[in-house]
């Protein structure tokens, strides 16, 4: 017998504001953990230099993002600075039921929509820039947006961040290791909740069957 029950996946939800460090927080944890899948989004952005379809999104157009809504193929799907975004529904339900968690970088319209659907399985965490200067450093630094589209993300930052009180957890991504860290905790603690242990029932059935 090992020492964990068989679970349920869990969906870890990742919000912030653009640029305050969801994509390389992303990337930390599933190089540390191979027990959590990415969630592929669909989008009618452009890809940016270096972004990979399939890898990084899924990069459609217009009509065919249209389609996968109207075939109910979208777990979620929001427009986010004047783009379309969605999750696919086949990869996520798959790898909860395999026992695999799986990790969304999206942002607090998809969230909601989560909970309407899956409360039970979503643990939602907040990133918080240190400042707005940082911020907008962070998003100048990237190099990857125009002045324009860095602007637009930066007036829409307030917005996003007035949602944080619909997430479980919070974290202030000064320090991008400590950030890391403290995921890495809030992952490793909700894996244990009782909620998701799928075979303890039986086994403390069987224990006190056997006293
Ligand atoms: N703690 C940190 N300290 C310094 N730089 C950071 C930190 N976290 C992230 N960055 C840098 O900030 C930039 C934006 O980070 P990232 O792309 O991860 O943000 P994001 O939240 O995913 O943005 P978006 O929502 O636009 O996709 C990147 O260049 C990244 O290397
Ligand atoms: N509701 C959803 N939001 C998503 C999804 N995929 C990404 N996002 C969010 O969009 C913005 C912009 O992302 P960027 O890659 O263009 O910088 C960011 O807040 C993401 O979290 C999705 O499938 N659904």
């Amino acid at each position: 017998m090992t020492d964990d029950f068989s679970r349920r996946g869990l969906m870890l939800v990742l919000s912030s504001p653009s640029g305050a460090g969801k994509t390389t927080l992303s990337r930390m944890l599933l190089e540390e953990d191979n027990e959590i899948t990415m969630s592929v989004s669909a989008t009618t952005r452009p890809p940016r230099t270096g972004e990979t379809h399939g890898e990084d999104y899924y990069f459609v157009d217009k009509e065919t993002f249209g389609l996968m809504v109207n075939k109910n193929e979208l777990l979620e799907h929001a427009k986010v600075f004047d783009n379309y975004y969605g999750t696919p529904r086949g990869p996520v339900e798959e790898a909860l039921v395999a026992g695999k968690d799986v990790l969304f970088d999206i942002d607090w319209q998809g969230t909601q929509q989560l909970e309407e659907a899956s409360a039970d399985d979503l643990v939602r965490i907040f990133i918080l820039p240190p400042s707005a200067a940082e911020l907008e450093s962070r998003l100048k630094k990237r190099a990857q947006d125009s002045l324009e589209t860095v602007t637009k993300r930066m007036a829409q930052a307030s917005d996003e961040i007035s949602h944080y009180a619909e997430y479980d957890y919070i974290i202030l991504n000064e320090d991008i290791a400590v950030s890391h860290r403290k995921i890495m905790t809030i992952l490793k603690a909700e894996r244990l909740k009782r909620v998701r242990q799928t075979a303890l029932s039986d086994f403390v059935k069987q224990l006190r069957a056997s006293l």
